[in-house]
C-alpha cells in the first residue's frame, strides 16, 4: 500500500503536476528506447543477434577486469596483457560492426557463433598463458563461452569447435609448463588438460542432445502441419466422393453472391438428384450405392467445365454452381450432364449392369439474390422435375433459356 499516493491531486494545476510526474519517467524510457534502437537497430532478428553477443562481450570485460586484479596481484605481466586486452577489444568491435552494419547477413551464421566462440577461445587460451599463477581462471570462462556457443553451433561445427579447442588449450598448456616448469609441474599440466577435456566434452554432449532435441522439434512441426491439412481437408471435402462438401460449395456461394454484388458475371445454380436411388441400395446393398455415388461423381466432373464446381449436398444430392454462365451457355451443359449419367453402365456382383438417372433444377442466379434464394429456387424445379418423371433438366420460372 506504499504505492498509494498520500495526496489525491485536482484541479488544473494538480493536473499539470501529475502529468510533468508522469513525462518524466516516459522520457526517460524514450530516450533509452532511442539508445537501444542505435545501438541495436529495429529489425528484431538483428536486436536478437546484437542482444546476444553484446552480453557476451559484456562477459569478455568482466574476463578482461579479472586479468587485470591478476596484474594487481603481481601475478600476469602488465605489458602482454595490455596487447591482450587490446586484442580482445578489437575482436569484440569487430564483431559488433560486422553484424550491426547487416554484413554480416551475407554468410550462412549471421550471428558469427563460430567466429565469436573460436576468437573466445583463443583469448582465453592466450589468457593462460599470460595469467601465470592466476591461470584457474581461465576453465570457467572457457565453460561459459561454450555455454554460448552450445545453442548456436551445427554439429560439425561443435565437433570442429571440440578438436580445435583440445589442440589449443594442449598448446597452451605446453607452453606454460616450458615457460615457467615450476608454476605446471606435470600432474598440474595433466590435471588442466584434463579439465579442459572436460568441459570441451560436456558442451558437446549438451550440443548434440539440444541439436537432437530441435530435430525432434522441426519433426513434430511437420507432422502438425500435416495434420492440419488432413483436418481441413477432412472439413471441406466429402470423404465418399471426393468432391467439395456442403459447407465448402456454401462458402463459395457466399463468394459468387458478393461477386454478382459488384456487378459480375451471371451465374447458374444447379441441383441434382439421383432417381430412385434407394431402390440401387434396396436392390444390391449400401457398398454398390456407394461405388455408384462414386462413379456419379467422376462423371459429372468429367463433363462440366474446369471454372464450374460441383458438390456433395448430402445422401445422393448434388449442387453444381456454373459461375460466368448464361442460361444459354447452362442449358447443353446441364444436357450433357444428364446425358452422361443416362450413359453410364456399372457392373454389379449380381452379373446385372446398374444403370442411373438424374433430375436437375436450375436457376439463374439474379442479381442480389441471396444465396437461400437461389438455392430454394433450383430445388424448386428439381421437385417439379422429379414431378413430371425424373431423368430431365428444369428451370426455374422465367429462368429458361429463349428457344
Ligand atoms: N449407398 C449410399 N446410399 C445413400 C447415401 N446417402 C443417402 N443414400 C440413400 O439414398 C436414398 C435416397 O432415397 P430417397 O430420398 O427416398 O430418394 P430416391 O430413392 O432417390 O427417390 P427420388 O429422389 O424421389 O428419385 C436413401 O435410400 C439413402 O439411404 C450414401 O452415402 N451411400
Amino acid at each position: 500500500m506504499d504505492d498509494v499516493p498520500a495526496r489525491a491531486t485536482t484541479g488544473k494545476a494538480g493536473r499539470e503536476q501529475d502529468a510533468t510526474a508522469a513525462a518524466a519517467p516516459a522520457g526517460r524510457r524514450g530516450a533509452l528506447a532511442r539508445l537501444g534502437d542505435l545501438l541495436l537497430g529495429t529489425e528484431p532478428r538483428q536486436r536478437q543477434r546484437l542482444g546476444m553477443s553484446s552480453f557476451a562481450a559484456l562477459l569478455m570485460l568482466c574476463c578482461i577486469g579479472a586479468m587485470y586484479l591478476g596484474v594487481a596481484a603481481g601475478l600476469a605481466p602488465a605489458g602482454p596483457v595490455h596487447w591482450w586486452a587490446a586484442g580482445c577489444t578489437l575482436g569484440l568491435v569487430i564483431v559488433y560492426a560486422l553484424i550491426r552494419s547487416g554484413w554480416s547477413q551475407r554468410w550462412r551464421d549471421p550471428s558469427l557463433t563460430l567466429a565469436q566462440v573460436g576468437s573466445a577461445m583463443t583469448f582465453a587460451a592466450t589468457a593462460f598463458v599470460l595469467a601465470g599463477a592466476a591461470r584457474g581462471i581461465v576453465m570457467p570462462v572457457l565453460a561459459i563461452i561454450l555455454m554460448f556457443g552450445t545453442f548456436g553451433l551445427s554439429r560439425g561445427q561443435m565437433l570442429a569447435v571440440l578438436a580445435y579447442g583440445l589442440a589449443l588449450f594442449a598448446a597452451a598448456i605446453g607452453v606454460a609448463r616450458w615457460q615457467s616448469p615450476e608454476l605446471m609441474p606435470l600432474p598440474l599440466a595433466a590435471a588442466y588438460v584434463l579439465m579442459a577435456a572436460l568441459v570441451l566434452l560436456s558442451a558437446t554432449v549438451l550440443n548434440m542432445r539440444t541439436q537432437a532435441t530441435r530435430e525432434k522439434l522441426r519433426a513434430q512441426k511437420v507432422e502438425l502441419a500435416r495434420a492440419m491439412e488432413q483436418v481441413r481437408e477432412l472439413a471441406t471435402r466429402d470423404e465418399l466422393t471426393g468432391l467439395p462438401n456442403r459447407r465448402s460449395m456454401m462458402e463459395a456461394l457466399q463468394l459468387q453472391a458478393w461477386r454478382a454484388q459488384r456487378g459480375g458475371r451471371p451465374a447458374l445454380v444447379a441441383q441434382l438428384d439421383l432417381d430412385h436411388f434407394k431402390a440401387v441400395n434396396d436392390a444390391h446393398g449400401h457398398g454398390a450405392g456407394d461405388a455408384a455415388l462414386r462413379a456419379f461423381a467422376r462423371a459429372v466432373r468429367g463433363c462440366v467445365r474446369a471454372g464450374d464446381l460441383l458438390a456433395r449436398w448430402g445422401g445422393e444430392e448434388f449442387v453444381l454452381l456454373a459461375a460466368d454462365t448464361a442460361p444459354a451457355e447452362g442449358e447443353p451443359l446441364l444436357e450433357r450432364v444428364r446425358q452422361a449419367v443416362a450413359d453410364m453402365t456399372l457392373p454389379m456382383a449380381d452379373g446385372t449392369t446398374l444403370r442411373l438417372t438424374v433430375s436437375i433444377g436450375v436457376a439463374h442466379w439474379r442479381p442480389g439474390e441471396p444465396v437461400e434464394g437461389v438455392l430454394q429456387r433450383a430445388d424448386a424445379a428439381l421437385y417439379d422435375a422429379k414431378r413430371l418423371g425424373r431423368n430431365r433438366v428444369i428451370w426455374a420460372p422465367g429462368d429458361a433459356p429463349a428457344p
